[in-house]
């Protein structure tokens, strides 16, 4: 079960005026944002809201003056002024249907280049980041927020302002209007709208923390959905009958989401409601007064029409100001998510750009101890261990033991360890990262297997050399799967896996040759292979470890196997134990060393050598002496 967010700080979702203050120091990056994304669109609609912003009142006093010519002609006998004020107030018309429709076109242009462009920033953040930042729950909720709010609230929170310029230019217009009539009923129609302020800010305050306490069960939500609807789970679903109990779960979630959304949206109504209907009061006696002044003779009709135009208008935009207001204080935090996430520190901050490298003649690991973030026990312990061009080590042990770890170590996917990894002598950690990684091919045990085609599968080793044909036959070739690539139909080119239209599907070890065949795509220094025949047959996996013999003469290979008759073929095997190396040596002198590595030797072979034991009972006693109490 994903944990709830607990690193949320009050402090940052409250709604109190130095904190609303403290989100609206995000516009300047806002409005780079907006700018860098287009800045012609974003002038254009900057300019076509400024005259969608006039229009109304220009509209009130094309009308004004239309009726009193009309009333004023009746009694001169003359309708050419009637006609002048009627084909001024149709230009009006025709030219607020043109603004709508440019404005209309640039913001749905502008809307998704901004997504396009902030959906980019994230995905290229995710990508700066260490793994460590990644495996951290906070930072998934983080990532989930930001991805969340990408594709609109930046734009949102740009149209708010530009409404709220609109609003302003005819609120002051109409007011302008109203202002030659009677200057204190404006205040009145003002006064509600600024009363209702604070109680949508409590609303809004609401609103956001609850969105923002759901990362986490949205993360989970979405994962719940992701079992059900793929491929890789959905035959452990059907066997299981996983179905009925996972899409519960799945509706628990959302019937938790349904309710506290429907509780704040009746929250909003019932608000709403009340200041709506005493707005509506206020603005009724203000119009009663109009009407009255008009009926005693007071005003002419047209300047009566106005003035009720001039009222509602006030109204309406008084209440969409404020509105637009309370609005920009929300979306500022939404925004603020995304900012947060941007801002984490990135994988060359931690290391510093450091010093290149052109090639490696040695690796050495000098007293490493690793403990992984936000766990106690150490999973590696006083690691020390030498390796140079031409050699190949082996690492073996139970389940849990450390193997993986001193992958990720090399790899550079952690940092933060005791100790020195020295390559060519040199610290690990005054290196450049690219350029060591450059230098490394690497089967991971949970390697990826890519929905897209062979050559995609295999190039990604080196992928700028994707498209040489004989350099990813050469990879294939070196990972034994040439008459697999050749029976496909499109060879090289043929998608894999079901995601996709015409997919080939493969059997496990195939996929996993492919993997193989994507690390030796890569003229590297290091090859990596952590469990590499977890998923080959024996006949394959002694085609691999040939080729991988083969490619690693002059280089280093580092592998990990569960398999002894494997490990023996290596120039140092290293035995771990609860994260401590507890035997070291060439395969002979372990065996002559006659302790826990010649035991589980022994276990294996004697199974294999049993004739008359079933096969089950032979894989129980490989696996048996693996398995690591402390991962039990
Ligand atoms: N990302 C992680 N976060 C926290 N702990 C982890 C993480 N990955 C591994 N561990 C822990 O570190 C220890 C060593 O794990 P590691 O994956 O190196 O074992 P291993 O020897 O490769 O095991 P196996 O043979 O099962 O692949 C284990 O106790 C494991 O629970």
């Amino acid at each position: 079960m994903l944990s709830p967010d607990t690193s949320m700080k009050d402090d940052y979702v409250s709604f109190s005026s130095k904190n609303i203050f403290r989100t609206f120091l995000f516009w300047p990056r806002i409005f780079k944002l907006l700018w860098e994304t287009h800045a012609p669109y974003l002038m254009g609609i900057l300019f076509v809201s400024l005259l969608k912003g006039v229009l109304p009142a220009v509209v009130l006093i094309a009308t004004r003056e239309l009726i009193n010519h009309v009333v004023g002609g009746v009694s001169k006998g003359d309708f050419r002024p009637v006609l002048l004020a009627f084909g001024f107030l149709i230009v009006l018309n025709v030219l607020s249907d043109l603004f709508n429709i440019v404005d209309g076109y640039f913001r749905k242009m502008f809307q998704s280049l901004l997504s396009n462009r902030v959906n980019l920033k994230i995905i290229e953040k995710a990508h700066q980041m260490t793994l460590q930042s990644f495996e951290d729950a906070d930072v998934q909720n983080k990532l989930q927020r930001a991805q969340a709010e990408a594709n609109y609230r930046p734009f949102e929170i740009f149209v708010q302002i530009l409404a709220i310029i609109s609003s302003v230019v005819t609120l002051f217009s109409a007011c302008a209007i109203l202002v030659a009539w009677k200057w204190w009923v404006i205040f009145v129609i003002f006064l509600i709208p600024c009363l209702s302020f604070y109680s949508f800010l409590r609303i809004g305050q609401r609103e956001f923390n609850t969105y923002y306490r759901r990362a986490a069960k949205q993360r989970e939500s979405w994962y719940l959905s992701f079992l059900v609807t793929r491929d890789n789970s959905f035959k452990e679903i059907k066997i299981f009958q996983l179905g009925h109990y996972l899409r519960g779960r799945y509706m628990a979630i959302l019937k938790e989401f349904f309710k506290e959304d429907k509780f704040l949206a009746a929250r909003r109504s019932y608000t709403s409601l009340v200041f709506q209907i005493i707005n509506q009061g206020a603005c009724g006696f203000v119009v009663f007064l109009a009407v009255y002044s008009a009926y005693m003779g007071q005003i002419l009709l047209g300047n009566l029409i106005s003035f009720i135009q001039a009222i509602t208008l006030t109204q309406s935009t008084s209440q969409s100001v404020v509105q637009g207001i309370l609005s920009l204080c929300q979306n500022n935090l939404y925004v603020k998510q995304l900012f947060d996430f941007l801002d984490l520190p990135e994988e060359e901050e931690v290391q510093g750009s450091g010093q290149k490298i052109s090639g490696i003649q040695s690796l050495e690991f000098r007293n490493v101890s690793f403990k992984y973030p936000n766990t106690e026990r150490n999973a590696l312990s006083n690691v020390s261990f030498t390796l140079n061009k031409n050699e190949k080590l082996a690492i073996v042990g139970k389940n849990g033991s450390g193997k993986s770890t001193i992958v990720k170590l090399i790899t550079l996917l952690y940092s933060d360890f005791e100790g020195d990894i020295l390559i060519n002598g040199k610290s690990i950690r005054d290196l450049n990262k690219e350029s060591f990684r450059e230098k490394m091919g690497v089967v991971f045990q949970d390697f990826v297997q890519y929905e897209m085609t062979v050559r995609d599968n295999v190039g990604f080793g080196d992928v700028k050399d994707k498209e040489n044909d004989q350099l990813v036959w050469n990879a294939v070739e070196q990972s034994g799967i040439t008459e697999l690539v050749q029976r496909l139909p499109n060879k090289l080119n043929t998608v894999l896996g079901k995601w996709f239209e015409d997919g080939q599907q493969l059997s496990g070890g195939q996929w996993q040759r492919v993997a193989i065949a994507r690390a030796f795509m890569r003229n590297a220094d290091i090859y990596i292979l952590d469990e590499p025949s977890s998923y080959l047959d024996p006949h394959s996996e002694r085609e691999v470890f040939g080729k991988f013999e083969q490619l690693t003469c002059d280089k280093i290979g580092v592998f990990i196997s569960h398999r002894l008759s494997t490990a023996r073929t290596a120039d140092k095997i290293i035995l771990l134990e609860n994260g401590r190396i507890i035997e070291e040596g060439t395969h002979e002198s372990l065996m002559r060393l006659n302790g826990t590595y010649s035991e589980m030797f022994e276990i294996q072979a004697s199974s294999y050598r049993s004739t008359d034991d079933s096969e089950s009972t032979e894989k129980n006693a490989y696996w048996s002496p693996l398995v690591s109490t402390s991962a039990e």
